[in-house]
């Protein structure tokens, strides 16, 4: 008997409690635009994102595409700079914003699921008033807070068999606002809105790092917190672990910082008891399920 075929056979074998398990799950999965790669590694990770949906759980794909925008941006000759992780926005630049990632970037999304026989339907904050933001703050000028979640569209979309890919941006208070909302924070506010199962954050590092460049496997908020005051944790991983902490005051049970460069990240963080990345909860080391 060929090796290979009994060791795949004994990975499905070994991946039923997690099956069981997640089954029904509301798994928020944030895509960063470092970790979408080509074609191939587009490709891999929808694949991952139907076969959580055909053994019933319910992802729900919220995606970025920072350096998408850079890059048009660029073409443009538009300046761009980044306050502590979020790109300062102004009218210009909203507008480029907008068009990349409720555009390009989303429909490149979901024509990758469903070029893997899932049903995608892509949409942003601003569809059935999904997201309502206010300014975060006057510095960075129209980038968005969320301050009301709708999340009724996603569970319609999600109820119906449908795989909800969301871009970042949202509507505001007033009439024909439009605001540019980091990736991360987007995802943890709808990720605590639907009360998510999982929170997985994409990335292109192996996850949060001490000050010696050692991956931190398992942190509780009051870690994240100490590392935020002590600047270990800088730049773009600000935004991240600060809507970990977040979503987790929200409901939401985990949130896992994955490195998306690993093949089949999302399926090793759910369906194995090895993680691909960094945990981050409240308590309770990472486990396989039957001792919870
Ligand atoms: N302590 C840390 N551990 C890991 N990454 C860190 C840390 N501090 C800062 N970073 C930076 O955060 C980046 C991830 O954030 P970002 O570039 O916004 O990712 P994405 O585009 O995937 O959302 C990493 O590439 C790394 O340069
Ligand atoms: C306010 C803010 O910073 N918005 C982000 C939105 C995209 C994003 O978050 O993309 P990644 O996940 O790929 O970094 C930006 O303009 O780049």
């Amino acid at each position: 008997m060929n090796r290979d075929w009994i060791a795949t056979a004994r990975t499905l074998s070994e991946a039923l409690p997690y099956l069981q398990r997640y089954s029904g799950a509301v798994v928020v999965v944030k895509f960063g635009g470092n970790a979408m790669g080509d074609d191939d590694a587009m490709a891999e990770f929808a694949r991952d994102i139907v076969l959580m949906r055909q053994v019933g759980m319910n992802p729900v794909v919220v995606h970025g595409g920072g350096p998408m925008i850079n890059e048009m941006l660029g073409k443009l000759g538009i300046e761009s700079q980044f306050v502590r992780g979020k790109r300062v926005t102004d009218k210009a630049t909203v507008e480029v914003v907008e068009m990349i990632l409720s555009g390009l970037v989303n429909k490149r999304i979901v024509q990758a699921i469903n070029d893997q026989g899932g049903r995608a339907v892509g949409i942003s904050g601003k569809d059935d008033d999904l997201m309502v933001c206010e300014a975060d703050d006057p510095e960075l000028g129209f980038v968005g807070r969320p301050v009301e979640m709708n999340v009724q569209v996603i569970r319609d979309l999600y109820s119906a068999g449908i795989i909800p890919v969301i871009a970042p941006v949202a509507t505001g208070m007033a009439d024909n606002e439009t605001f540019n909302v980091n990736g991360d924070t987007a995802a943890g506010a709808i990720a605590g809105a639907l009360q998510a199962d999982r929170l997985l954050l994409l990335t292109d590092v192996a996850g949060v790092k001490n000050a010696e460049g050692d991956v931190i496997t398992q942190l509780t908020p009051e870690d994240v917190e100490a590392l935020i005051a002590d600047g270990t944790i800088a730049g773009g991983m600000i935004p991240k672990t600060e809507t970990a902490l977040k979503a987790l005051r929200d409901g939401v049970r985990a949130v896992v910082i994955v490195d998306g460069r690993v093949q089949n990240a999302c399926l090793l963080e759910l369906f194995t008891e090895h993680g691909a990345g960094s945990l981050i909860r409240s308590t309770a080391p990472r486990v396989p399920p039957q001792a919870r």
